[in-house]
């Protein structure tokens, strides 16, 4: 009983755990010659994991479905009403601050309004097979690979 009440007590020196963060991204794909192309958006210079590429989405919050939480921040972030498609991948990474996250990745096909970058650094249109030119988080990389070799869509 003393022991398990020590060890206790040394744990509460440890930083406390940090939750696992849900988030949801959207591969938002447009037609185009040779090879479809998807919106990809660079993270701003102040933001964590500065100027890396990312898909649009983020946090889930509570009593949101996952389609819910990136219709709603696709609206925040690029201005556009999105029809969620199917999910076509989901992992799990851990960031080395500490950070985990449970990332699922869903295709959109259409939308409507204008689509304006409204918190990004940049904002492009890539051919699928050039998506390993840009320097993605690295949640992202078994996707981004998976995508270029025309796996998945
Ligand atoms: N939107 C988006 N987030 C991604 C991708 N890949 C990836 O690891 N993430 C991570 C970055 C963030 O830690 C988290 C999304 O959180 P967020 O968009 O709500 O907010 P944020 O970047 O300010 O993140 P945070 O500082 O709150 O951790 O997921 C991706 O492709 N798209």
């Amino acid at each position: 009983m003393k022991d398990s009440i020590r060890k206790l007590d040394e744990r509460s020196d440890a930083p406390p755990l940090k939750p696992l963060r849900l988030v949801v991204a959207a591969l938002i794909l447009r037609p185009a010659e040779p090879v479809a192309e998807v919106l990809i958006c660079q993270r701003k210079p102040d933001q964590p994991m500065s100027l890396k590429w990312e898909f649009p989405g983020g946090k889930i919050e509570a009593g949101e479905t996952s389609e819910e939480a990136l219709a709603r921040e696709l609206q925040e972030e690029l201005g556009i009403t999105a029809t969620i498609g199917r999910k076509v991948a989901r992992v799990r990474h851990k960031y080395r601050n500490g950070g985990a996250i449970d990332l699922q990745f869903f295709v959109v096909d259409e939308f409507s309004g204008q689509l304006e970058n409204r918190i990004f650094n940049d904002m492009r249109w890539s051919p699928l097979t050039a998506l390993m030119e840009y320097d993605f988080l690295a949640a992202d990389l078994g996707l981004i690979k998976d995508l270029s070799e025309g796996k998945l869509l």
